[in-house]
C-alpha cells in the first residue's frame, strides 16, 4: 500500500519547516510532507476553461433534491454525465451554493497534496465539523494543527502501532466469544464492528477506563453527524442557538459526549499520581509501554504544561475527535470486508485458507500483518467499493486549474473516493468485488490517487496504519472462527461525515474448527 504520512518522527522538524515557509505565504494549513509543493499565488493559464460543466438539476432548486436524497449517487451521475470536474448548485438562486467535484487522480492529488496549502479545510461542512466536534486534529489549521499533530504523533510510529496488537487481538477475541451465543447464529456486522472498533481505539488511546464512553458515543455520535451533514449544504442556516427541535437535539447529544469527555480526562488526572496513570513527557513517549503512555496521557500532560501547548477544551476536543474519528470509520469498512466475503464464498475460502496457514494457536499478532496478504487485499478492496470517508472537503484560498478548468478563488471542492473507486476509466468492471486488483504487481501500475481512503498528503489519516493492523488482525480472528453466509445481500448507504450503512448487514455464522 502506499501512503504518505511518514512514521519518521523526524518528518515533523522537517515539516514543520516547509509549514512556516507556507505560512509566510498566509496560507498554511498542514504539515506540508514530501509530497507537496504549495503555489498559493497559483494564477491559471489564460487558456483554462471557466464554465464548468455540470447538472442543471431543477430549474429552482438545481441539484438540491437529488444532493439531499442521495448524495452519493448524484455524484456519480455527474461524473458520468459530465465528467472529471463538475459544477453542482444547489438551492434557490439568491441563497444557491455551488460546489466544484474533482474526479480524476491527477486532480485529487491537486487537491490533497501538491497544492494542499491552496486548498484549506474552510469549507462549510468542515465549519460545521469543527462546530459540533471542536477543534482538535481531524478540523484544526495552521498554528493549532501543527501543535496538535507534533504531540500525538509519537503515537502513531510503526513502532508503536505495533505495539498495539495485543489490544486488538483481545478485543476481537472479545467478540468472536460473543457470537457464540448469537440469537439464530445471525449477527448484524454494522453493529458488532461499530462495537468493535470504538471499544478497541477507546482502550489503545485513553486505557480501559471507558466503558462508559462506549454507550453514550454510540447513541450521540450519529445524532451530532447527521446535524452536522443536514446544515454544511442549506444555504440558509437556522442560528445554532434557537430552541428548535433539531438544535435542541444535537445540543443535548453534545452535552453528553462532552461530559464523558470531560470525565475520562478527569479521572486519568485523579489517577495521575497512582503509577498505572503516571502522566509522562512526550518526548520520550515512544519509550514507554501503551498504557502507561497512551493518547490521554500525552493531551492531559501537554494540557498541564505552562507554555499551554492544550488547554482544557483542546484536551477535552481531542479526546472527542479520536473517539470519533477512530472508530465509525475501521468499523465501516470491517462490515463491509466481512459482508463482502460473505457474500463471495469462494473468496472467503481463499482468505480463509490463508489465515489457518499462517496463523498459530495462539491470538495473532503484529508479525503476521505482512504474512495475511489475501486478508489484505480483501481489506483494500471492500474498501475501494466502500470508502469510510466517501468524500473529502476543501475551500481554495486563490485560483488554479484543474483537469483545464479554472477553480476560482473561494470555490468549495470536494474530492470523493466513492466516485473515483468507482470510475471505469480507473477499474476495470469497477463494481465487480475483486481483490486480486491489489496484488503488488496491479498496485504498481495504478495512479497513487486511484485509490485514497486515506486521503493524501499533508492531512492524510494519521491512523491509517493502526486501522489496517486492527482491520487484519480483526478479520483473521474472526474468519478462523466463523464461516459467514450472507443474510442480506445488499446493504443500503448514505454519505454522513463518514459513510453511513443505513441497512443491517446480516450474516449466519457457523463455527470454523481450529
Ligand atoms: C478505515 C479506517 C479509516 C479511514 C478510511 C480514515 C479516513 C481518513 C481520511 C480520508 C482522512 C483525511 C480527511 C481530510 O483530508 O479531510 C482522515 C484523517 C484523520 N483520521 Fe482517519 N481514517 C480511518 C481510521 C482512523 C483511525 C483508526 C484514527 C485514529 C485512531 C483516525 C484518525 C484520524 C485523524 C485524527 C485525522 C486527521 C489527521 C490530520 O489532519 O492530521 N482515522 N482519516
Amino acid at each position: 500500500m502506499t501512503l504518505t504520512t511518514p512514521d519518521n518522527p523526524d518528518a515533523h522538524a522537517h515539516a514543520h519547516a516547509h509549514a512556516h515557509a507556507a505560512q509566510a505565504h498566509g496560507h498554511a494549513q498542514a504539515r506540508p510532507d514530501a509530497e507537496s509543493h504549495t503555489h498559493p499565488d497559483a494564477n491559471p493559464p489564460a487558456h483554462a476553461r471557466t464554465e464548468i460543466p455540470g447538472p442543471s438539476g431543477l430549474p429552482v432548486l438545481g441539484s438540491m433534491l437529488d444532493l439531499r436524497r442521495d448524495s452519493l449517487a448524484a455524484f456519480l451521475r455527474a461524473h458520468r454525465e459530465h465528467g472529471e470536474v463538475v459544477r453542482l448548485q444547489a438551492g434557490p438562486p439568491g441563497l444557491r451554493s455551488v460546489f466544484h467535484a474533482v474526479f480524476a487522480p491527477q486532480g485529487v492529488q491537486q487537491i490533497l497534496a501538491s497544492e494542499a496549502a491552496n486548498f484549506r479545510k474552510d469549507h462549510p461542512l468542515y465549519e460545521e465539523v469543527r462546530q459540533s466536534f471542536g477543534n482538535g486534529l481531524l478540523t484544526s489549521q495552521d498554528a493549532d494543527y501543527l501543535r496538535q499533530r507534533r504531540l500525538v504523533q509519537p503515537l502513531f510510529t510503526k513502532r508503536r502501532v505495533d505495539g498495539y496488537a495485543a489490544a486488538v487481538a483481545t478485543e476481537a477475541g472479545i467478540i468472536a466469544e460473543r457470537w457464540r451465543t448469537a440469537d439464530d447464529a445471525t449477527v448484524d456486522l454494522v453493529s458488532e464492528m461499530n462495537r468493535f472498533a470504538l471499544r478497541t481505539v477507546a482502550r489503545i488511546l485513553f486505557g480501559t477506563d471507558v466503558e462508559a464512553a462506549v454507550d453514550v458515543i454510540h447513541r450521540c455520535a450519529p445524532v451530532i453527524s447527521d446535524y452536522v451533514v443536514r446544515r454544511a449544504y442549506v444555504p440558509l442556516k437556522v442560528p445554532r442557538e434557537w430552541p428548535t427541535p433539531g438544535n435542541r437535539r444535537a445540543r443535548e447529544a453534545t452535552a453528553e459526549v462532552t461530559a464523558v469527555c470531560d470525565r475520562i480526562v478527569a479521572e486519568r488526572r485523579a489517577a495521575a499520581d497512582t503509577p498505572t496513570g503516571r502522566m509522562v513527557d512526550p518526548r520520550t513517549a515512544g519509550e514507554r509501554s501503551p498504557s502507561a503512555d497512551d493518547l490521554l496521557s500525552l493531551l492531559a500532560d501537554a494540557g498541564n504544561e505552562e507554555d499551554g501547548s492544550l488547554d482544557a477544551t483542546e484536551v477535552r476536543e481531542q479526546v472527542l475527535i479520536f473517539l470519533l474519528a477512530g472508530h465509525e470509520t475501521t468499523a465501516i469498512s470491517l462490515a463491509f470486508t466481512l459482508h463482502l466475503l460473505a457474500r463471495h464464498p469462494e473468496e472467503q475460502a481463499r482468505v480463509r485458507e490463508e489465515i489457518d496457514q499462517v496463523l498459530a494457536d495462539g491470538p495473532p499478532t503484529a508479525a503476521d500483518l505482512d504474512r495475511l496478504p489475501r486478508v489484505t487485499r480483501a481489506l483494500k478492496e471492500a474498501m475501494r467499493l466502500y470508502p469510510p470517508a466517501p468524500v473529502v472537503s476543501r475551500r481554495a484560498v486563490a485560483a488554479t486549474e484543474i483537469g483545464g478548468f479554472r477553480i476560482p478563488a473561494g470555490a468549495d471542492v470536494v474530492v470523493a473516493p466513492w466516485v473515483t473507486h468507482r470510475s471505469p476509466e480507473l477499474w476495470a468492471d469497477p463494481e465487480r468485488f475483486d481483490p486480486d486488483r491489489f496484488t503488488p504487481e496491479r498496485e504498481a501500475g495504478r495512479h497513487r490517487y486511484a485509490w485514497f481512503p486515506f486521503g493524501g498528503g499533508p492531512r492524510a489519516c494519521i491512523g491509517q496504519h493502526f486501522s489496517m493492523l486492527e482491520s487484519v488482525l480483526a478479520l483473521a480472528t474472526l474468519l478462523r472462527s466463523y464461516e459467514l453466509d450472507a443474510v442480506d445481500e445488499e446493504v443500503p448507504v448514505s454519505a454522513g461525515i463518514t459513510l453511513q450503512a443505513t441497512g443491517p448487514a446480516r450474516v449466519r455464522l457457523r463455527p470454523h474448527p481450529l
